[in-house]
């Protein structure tokens, strides 16, 4: 077995410019599957760009993106998701207009338009949203339009989205950016009880202290590429990151 197919998902020398920009340079990684893994790194360093490429959003330049081994490199976003890969967004992805429960029907994971014009919702999709916002804490809004939820709520709002294609891997960016502590917490201890049932996570994540406390692998990016990996304490301990970081 190679290393590779350890791996439930890796990327492979990826790169991407933007004109003169290279936002992810030749980045190799390999994210533990079962795992909580994080990547960390400076503003610019490229981490979202390379979820980007990860999750089919853009194409990257060169490289490869493997799930279980099987090449998703040229897959669209769609098809990644229905190979089990789900994804948040920075900028909250969700339909303020539509009620919190609708936001988990409309197939925004899918969007085909034959499934767009496809026959209604069947009870066994209802009763999983209902399952899901309960699981979230945010039940009590069913009915309530997404744009006046919180920020926070929204951001919850949005996680909903993502479980409801019952991924096998999670990708959040940035998770706890502009939420309350508390929420934090509540979102950390998700993340927790949703790995320890199955599900990998990938997380970009600026809040240190929740990425440190939560997180089983760490991978730090700079200027594109990722220059250390390992348990937190290791990262923390690693004289490039304090430089990535501090520029000492
Ligand atoms: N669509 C784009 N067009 C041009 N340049 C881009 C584009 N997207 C990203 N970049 C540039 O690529 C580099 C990496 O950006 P990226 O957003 O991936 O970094 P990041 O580590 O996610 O940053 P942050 O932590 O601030 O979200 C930056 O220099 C950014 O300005």
């Amino acid at each position: 077995m190679t290393t590779e197919d350890t791996s439930s998902l890796a990327a492979e020398s990826l790169s991407k410019s933007f004109g003169g920009v290279r936002a992810v340079d030749d980045a190799t990684v390999r994210f533990v599957p079962g795992k909580i893994n994080a990547i960390i790194g400076p503003n610019g360093s490229g981490k979202t760009t390379f979820l980007n490429c990860v999750t089919g959003m853009i194409r990257p330049d060169s490289g490869r993106v493997s799930l279980r081994g099987k090449e998703i490199t040229r897959a669209s976003p769609d098809r990644i998701v229905r190979l089990g890969l789900g994804r948040s967004f920075q900028a909250c992805r969700i339909f303020p207009r539509m009620t919190v429960t609708e936001n988990l029907l409309v197939p925004v994971r899918n969007r085909s338009v034959r499934t767009l014009l496809g026959k209604a919702h069947d009870d066994a999709t209802v009763r999983r949203a209902q399952l899901w916002l309960q699981r979230l804490g945010i039940d009590h809004l069913h009915g309530v339009e997404a744009r006046d939820l919180s920020f926070g709520q929204q951001k919850l709002l949005e996680l909903g989205g993502v479980l409801m294609s019952e991924p096998e891997i999670v990708i959040l960016d940035e998770p706890a950016g502009g939420v309350n502590p508390s929420l934090i917490r509540w979102i950390s201890a998700l993340i927790q009880e949703l790995n320890a049932e199955g599900r990998t996570f990938v997380v970009v994540e600026h809040n240190m202290e929740l990425v440190m406390t939560l997180s089983d692998h760490v991978v730090v990016f700079d200027r594109g590429r990722p220059i250390a990996s390992g348990t937190p304490a290791e990262v923390q301990a690693d004289p490039r990151v304090l430089e990535a970081y501090l520029g000492v």
